[in-house]
């Protein structure tokens, strides 16, 4: 049996990037960011707003030149890795012809790609088939990143990496993209994708990356992530004497977190922290308590 490790998807190494705003000041988007993603391994990229998550996409794309330090895509430089058909992205910019079909709109890309074997495909991949022949125009949003995403298939990539890709769509539109993912995945394709929504990391990622003011300040499994971080959130009925049309009585609350079982608390249920509640510890400026949450019934 061979003991060599395969090339990682991704090997950055000290990855920075510095803007300038309209007034001159310096911002660090991405501060001294180190990331091995193997080969078909899901990760998301998790973070609030100007985290620095689509300046490091990026830079892993090659549309952004670091500061400071490397990228390799499968060992090569990222522009030559998307060049060679390894690494392809769905951008949360990047315009779709609105006259043409969805079949036509693969087509020319497959043409261009030399790939016109891989149109059947990508369409029952990204479950566009049923739809090939509506207008671009026509499609929802939802079916538009649909769309996006099996451009991004045709060149049967290894890697697959998607900034935001459902921002702006509803629930179900969401539900339905992520399942033309999961089925993709399954067939060992790499992808790592950017969000805002913890829900997506939580159902969809087995690594999360959180991202925060330029830098990485968690790498782990996702479920490990809302383990160590998010705390415990203890549900209980307290005794009829302490409730008021208020709530709780505090001083007895206070009481309950020193010693819960001498006060008679009955029906006592502690249920897995949520990832929101790990995200807001991790991003928090000072650590937050777990939560203490009383249910009268
Ligand atoms: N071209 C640019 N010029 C100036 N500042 C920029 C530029 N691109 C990004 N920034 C700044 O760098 C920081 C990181 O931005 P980035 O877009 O990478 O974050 P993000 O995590 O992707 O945020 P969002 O979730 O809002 O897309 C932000 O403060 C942003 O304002």
């Amino acid at each position: 049996m061979s003991d060599t490790v395969p090339t990682p998807a991704i090997h950055a190494t000290g990855l920075r990037k510095q803007f300038r705003q309209g007034d001159g000041t310096p911002v660090v988007a991405v501060d001294d960011v180190d990331l091995t993603i193997r080969p078909g391994e899901i990760v998301a990229f998790l973070g609030p707003n100007g985290a620095g998550k689509t300046t490091t996409v990026d830079m892993l794309l090659g549309l952004t030149r670091p500061d400071a330090g490397t990228v390799e895509v499968y060992g090569m430089e990222p522009g030559a890795a998307v060049r060679a058909g390894r690494v392809s992205a769905v951008m949360q910019t990047g315009g779709l012809l609105n006259d043409f079909t969805v079949e036509e709109t693969v087509r020319a890309i497959a043409a261009l790609h030399g790939r016109a074997d891989r149109v059947e495909t990508v369409l029952e991949r990204a479950r566009l088939t049923g739809i090939a022949r509506r207008r671009v125009e026509a499609c929802s949003g939802g079916e538009q990143q649909r769309l996006k995403f099996a451009l991004a298939l045709v060149p049967d990539p290894d890697l697959v990496i998607l900034d935001e890709p459902t921002t702006g769509m509803d629930v179900a539109t969401r539900q339905e993209f992520w399942q033309a993912m999961r089925a993709d995945a399954a067939l060992g394709r790499t992808i790592v994708f950017a969000t805002h929504y913890l829900a997506e990391a939580d159902e969809f990622a087995e690594r999360t990356v959180l991202m925060n003011r330029g830098r990485i300040v968690h790498d782990a499994a996702t479920s490990d992530v809302r383990a160590a971080y998010g705390g415990r959130t203890v549900t209980f009925r307290p005794p009829a004497g302490v409730v008021a049309s208020g709530g709780i009585d505090s001083a007895w609350l206070a009481r309950v977190r020193e010693a819960l079982e001498p006060l008679g608390v009955t029906d006592l249920e502690v249920s897995a922290a949520s990832l929101e509640a790990a995200f807001l510890a991790l991003t928090a400026e000072s650590p937050q308590a777990p939560e203490l949450v009383g249910v009268a019934r």
